[in-house]
């Protein structure tokens, strides 16, 4: 089924136990799309929760099983640092030793079952893993190797990148091993994610080489008993995107990322999957960490198009592009409800009221602002960057999201949370290499060209207005209801509202009902006020009250 708006179940994987917590970031409502990916349809995520409960000091870990790649592009090398770029432990089961480079595989060293199975019970028997993750398994009896182990030591999550042959052509698992796969392994992953490829090979031969031809497959595999599919299907021909299917058994996604034009996308699979075994370490759930995972992978061949290494003519990319920049712990992600309420400031009407900023900020939270957005459009750049730093202090204690308008170089300097922009402002994609995938980035859309632009681009949201005449903006067009309508309608990602919104209004605009408008963005009617507590919360309990009573679609 497509476009599901809510959902939700607590599938729990047959062979794991789970312990932890159901965070902030598995809650999602509506359609979204994420960085250039867009997907389509959104339920309420099932919470796969696989963090390690009891101690603070524990490290999320995932385990690879899988081959060297001496040349350090995919295999183990690539999910040591995908892990690494994730903030995820990672310990390995080496299966082969691959002589490779951009160029092929030169020879390949098939390690003994002794040693794969002693690899495999030092780590287990000592270390608390979180997820295991495979990669290339040469054999069957590898695979079964595996799956004792697995009964001696159960882990929360088991994800199957069932390679098959490397980017060059190389065989590196023969087809005698596709029924172990069937019917052993796939029973008990909780996602398995083959390429077109491997998915044909799986399926007897199978031609794929539609979108509706991925979708199939996925189900197919799904019957093989995994709980989640994913079909890459980066080689598909003539694609302006690399859209991926993915299937939880119920609904089915189509994420999408633009095709970034380089050589450098050897080790893209092995990635892909380190990445969500990473994510779901971390406690995500399983849709987050696909997300999460392909975004990744886009942003890290954007920042590695252009670099060299080796010859031949499929290069590897930096996985720990992001190595060099500051990373937050506290990083808001985005979550559609969040824009219910979103504090707009303005550094004029603070000052005619005789507020700092911080002092705005402070009272739209305590009035139940849902989000904060920056804006200070008077403001010299290091007198901005100081007062981001102090707002960002408050906005992280009460865990509430906060945006830079127009500056990025702002939100990088202090790790915003994100960042609005309008249409003659930085373009969404640059931002999002820029800001990296957990970034929420927002785009101002008055009409449906603009929103579907905005959705290809990678951003997370759009504000569309003004809804109503407003002073806060000059010369800004006013689109009215109607305009707002036809916005929200055309939109795969959520809407916020804004424009001359306050008290008096706010109910007509959510009264649209449509379901991917999700609050109003507001400025003067929280901050030309003598009073930011007092009108925030008037404002909240009148949206709370009408969302109540226009349906569950709203919230
Ligand atoms: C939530 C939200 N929506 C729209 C805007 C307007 O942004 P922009 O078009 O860039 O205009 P300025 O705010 O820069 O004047 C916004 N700020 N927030
Ligand atoms: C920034 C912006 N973008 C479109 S209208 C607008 C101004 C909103 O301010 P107010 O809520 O005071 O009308
Ligand atoms: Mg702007």
């Amino acid at each position: 089924m497509d476009l599901i708006l809510s959902s939700t179940s607590s599938s729990i994987s047959h062979h794991k136990i789970f312990t932890g917590f159901s965070s902030k970031q598995d809650s999602r409502h509506g359609v979204e799309q994420f960085g250039s990916l867009n997907l389509k349809a959104m339920p309420e995520e099932k919470a796969l929760v696989v963090t390690n409960g009891s101690s603070n000091n524990k490290i999320p870990h995932v385990l690879t099983m899988a081959g060297s790649d001496s040349g350090a592009g995919a295999g183990i090398q690539a999910d040591l640092k995908t892990c690494a770029a994730r903030g995820v432990y990672c310990s390995t089961v080496i299966t082969a030793v691959t002589a490779q480079n951009t160029v092929g595989v030169q020879d390949v060293n098939i390690l003994s079952e002794e040693s794969v199975a002693a690899q495999l019970k030092s780590v287990l028997s000592d270390m608390h893993v979180d997820v295991v993750k495979t990669g290339m398994l040469p054999s069957t009896a590898m695979v079964k190797i595996l799956l004792d182990s697995l009964k001696q030591f159960p882990v929360q999550a088991l994800v199957v990148d069932p390679v098959m042959v490397s980017t060059s052509g190389h065989v590196l698992a023969g087809s005698s091993i596709l029924d172990t796969f069937r019917q052993d392994l796939f029973p008990l992953a909780d996602i398995v994610t083959p390429n077109l490829k491997e998915a044909s090979a799986l399926l007897g031969g199978l031609q794929l080489e539609t979108v509706t031809d991925m979708r199939s497959a996925a189900k197919s595999l799904h019957d093989m008993g995994p709980r989640n599919v994913l079909v890459k299907g980066g080689h598909l021909p003539s694609s302006t995107y690399a859209i991926d299917i993915f299937f939880d058994g119920k609904d089915f996604y189509e994420l999408r990322s633009s095709r970034i034009q380089t050589i450098n996308t050897h080790g893209t699979g092995c990635t892909m999957a380190s990445c969500i075994a990473a994510e779901l370490a971390k406690g995500s759930s399983m849709l987050s960490a696909v997300k999460v995972a392909k975004r990744y992978v886009e942003t890290a061949l954007e920042y590695s198009k252009s670099i060299i290494v080796g010859n031949g003519s499929q290069g590897p990319f930096d996985h720990l592009f992001k190595l060099n920049r500051k990373k937050s712990s506290t990083q808001q992600l985005f979550d559609p409800s969040d824009l219910f309420l979103y504090a707009v400031t303005d550094s004029g009407m603070n000052k005619k009221w005789g507020r700092s900023i911080t002092d705005a900020v402070k009272g739209a939270i305590e009035g139940g602002a849902t989000i904060v957005q920056l804006r200070e459009k008077e403001a010299e750049t290091g007198e901005f960057l100081e007062a981001a730093k102090a707002c960002l202090e408050i906005c992280r204690a009460h865990n509430i999201p906060l945006l830079i308008n127009d500056r990025v170089d702002i939100a990088m300097a202090c790790d915003a949370d994100g960042v609005h922009v309008g249409q003659s402002d930085m373009p969404v994609n640059t931002i999002r290499a820029l800001l990296g995938p957990e970034k929420i980035i927002g785009v101002s859309c008055k009409t449906p060209e603009h929103a579907l632009k905005a959705w290809a681009d990678g951003a997370d949201y759009i504000g569309s207005g003004g809804v109503f005449p407003t002073n806060t903006k000059a010369n800004n067009r006013t689109i009215g209801l109607d305009g707002l309508e036809t916005v929200c309608l055309a939109s795969k990602l959520p809407v916020v509202a804004i424009g001359g919104i306050n008290l008096s209004n706010a109910k007509s605009v959510m009264e649209l009902g449509v379901a991917n408008l999700k609050g109003v963005a507001v400025v003067s009617a929280l901050f030309d006020q003598e009073c930011v507590v007092t009108k925030t919360r008037k404002l909240h309990e009148l949206l709370t009250e009408t969302v109540a009573n226009v349906g569950p679609a709203m919230v």
